[in-house]
């Protein structure tokens, strides 16, 4: 069993739901993510989604892409994004961490190469935005022969077919994109999401994360309520980039972000 799969075993025993933040690595600076992980986990992730800073990230809106820039700013490349996923293994065990990224850079280090890399780190999950659904097929294996999941994303207009087929090459869980457009944009519709969800849960067996559009306790527990999971990104980069001169002060607000959230997802359990 992978650890995600096990992490979200265990939730879904307790009743619970997963917290999965989103931070971009390298974002304010390299020397900072390691620590910002812990920061998140402290606060109450289950899983982290690390994002792999891309030059062109067309998913992302202005708030991710200028994270992304900072991130750049300061040379963050795949390989020292794979080596601060192994320094947070050094002192966390037993948090999952998806990355998340564009193909451009998995390929420029070549698939396989980057498949045992990501290995050797410590990472779990590899989560290709950019994918196309026709090499969906030959990646996912290379992935999941090294006991990585294969985490793919569904979004509002995919058809029932396709999210079969998905399903078929995802592992971990589904990640289901709250509404058709870039990240940190949009507002979150919690009826279309909850009768959307359960449809899927129909179509597949994998739990079920949602992400895009949630920036507060009472939507991250509204969308838990009818998923298996929330995914945070936009709100916690935001707030990264608001307190980036001092990093006491960023991981005070940061925790002070994330903790609600979990509060309000584990008072669904009760
Ligand atoms: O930022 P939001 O609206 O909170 O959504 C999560 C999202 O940021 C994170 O999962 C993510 C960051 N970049 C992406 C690109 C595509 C899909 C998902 C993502």
């Amino acid at each position: 069993m992978s650890r995600i799969e096990g992490v979200l075993k265990a939730l879904k025993g307790q009743g619970r739901k997963a917290l999965i933040p989103y931070i971009t690595a390298g974002d304010p600076h390299p020397d900072l993510t390691v620590d910002l992980m812990h920061t998140l986990v402290s606060a109450g992730a289950d899983i982290i989604e690390l994002g792999v800073p891309f030059s062109d990230p067309m998913a992302d809106g202005p708030v991710i892409q200028q994270a992304c820039e900072r991130a750049l700013v300061h040379g963050t490349s795949l390989r020292q994004v794979l080596g601060m996923v192994k320094t947070f293994r050094e002192k966390d065990n037993a948090t999952p961490v998806v990355l998340m990224g564009y193909l451009n850079p998995m390929e420029a280090m070549g698939q396989e190469k980057f498949a045992d890399a990501a290995v050797d780190a410590g990472v779990d999950g590899i989560l290709t935005v950019d994918l196309p659904p026709e090499e969906a097929d030959e990646v996912a294996p290379l992935f999941t022969a090294r006991n990585l999941d294969a985490i793919f994303l569904l979004a509002p207009t995919t058809t029932d077919d396709r999210i079969r087929a998905i399903s078929e090459h995802s592992s971990g869980y589904v990640y289901y994109v709250s509404f058709k457009g870039v990240t940190g944009a949009g507002k979150i519709d919690v009826d279309e999401v909850a009768s959307k969800v359960s449809h899927i849960h129909e179509l597949t067996a994998l739990p079920v994360g949602v992400g895009f559009g949630i920036r507060d306790a009472a939507t991250a527990a509204a969308v838990g309520r009818v998923s298996d999971g929330v995914i945070v990104g936009s709100v916690l980069v935001d707030t990264i980039a608001r307190n980036q001169a001092d990093p006491d002060q960023l991981k005070r607000a940061l925790s002070d972000l994330l903790h609600p959230m979990r509060e309000a997802l584990d008072s669904l359990a009760s």
